[in-house]
């Protein structure tokens, strides 16, 4: 579904995705993991056309979206939750999730994504800034399934949330896998969530991957050894 092949990205001219390359299927949960400064909000920022692509190629389903623009990338059918959120403070929740509509042409929110978040229905008046840290995460995943996705990429989800919250971030995504057939990529950092969300899971190291497991009977101490070195 999400296929990579041979990606390089750069910051000018300092290359941080050395020749990247993956194949994840459509309704697999991949997380990526990796210390501080690794590559993966590249890696994300790579796949949304926010940092250019060198060379290599990205491709949705059947279609290349190498050299497509951010927007475009979205219409094909990736859709991202930034590290941080980066929801909008002073609009409405519902303002907000609306803002994810505009590839799909829709001009209300489909009421099946309140009801995955029900609390974002509570609160679909609020200004978006007033909402707590684990709801603004809701919020921001919700703006990201309007847009009617088939990859979902999230940096970093699990970043100042309670650990409560954490585990029903877990079960949320696994249902909205089992429920819409996506294909999930989550950068984390936290061992647990990743163990407890994904199917896959693979290390980044100075922008290459360095393992790749599935879940089923993954060495837990060999990845954790890879996050602490
Ligand atoms: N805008 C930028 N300009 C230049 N270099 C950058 C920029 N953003 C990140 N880098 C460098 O790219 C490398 C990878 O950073 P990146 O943010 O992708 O790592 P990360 O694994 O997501 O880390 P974190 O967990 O801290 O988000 C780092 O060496 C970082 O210093």
């Amino acid at each position: 579904m999400l296929d990579i092949a041979e990606l390089r990205s750069a910051y000018g001219e300092s290359e941080i995705l050395h020749g990247m390359s993956m194949s994840v299927p459509k309704g697999q949960i991949v997380a990526i993991m990796g210390r501080n400064g690794m590559g993966k909000t590249t890696l994300m920022k790579t796949l949304m056309g926010i940092v250019p692509t060198k060379s290599g190629s990205i491709r949705v389903g059947d279609k290349d979206v190498t050299a497509m623009k951010p927007h475009e990338r979205v219409a094909s059918g990736i859709a991202y939750v930034p590290q941080g959120r980066m929801i909008f403070s002073a609009m409405t929740v519902q303002e907000n999730v609306e803002t994810g509509l505009t590839v799909t042409g829709e001009k209300t929110v489909p009421p099946d994504i309140y009801e995955l978040f029900p609390v974002l229905l509570e609160m679909k008046n609020r200004r978006g800034g007033n909402l707590s840290g684990g709801q603004q995460q809701q919020l921001a995943i919700a703006r990201a399934l309007a847009s009617k996705p088939k990859a979902l990429l999230l940096d970093e989800p699990t970043e100042g949330i309670q650990p409560s919250i954490i585990r029903e971030m877990a079960r949320t995504l696994r249902r909205i896998r089992d429920e819409r057939g996506l294909t999930i990529i989550v950068s984390e950092q936290v061992l647990s969530f990743a163990l407890d969300v994904a199917d896959r899971v693979m290390v980044i190291e100075n922008g290459e991957i360095v393992h790749d497991a599935p879940r089923e009977g993954i060495d837990e101490a060999k990845i954790a050894r890879f996050l602490s070195v």
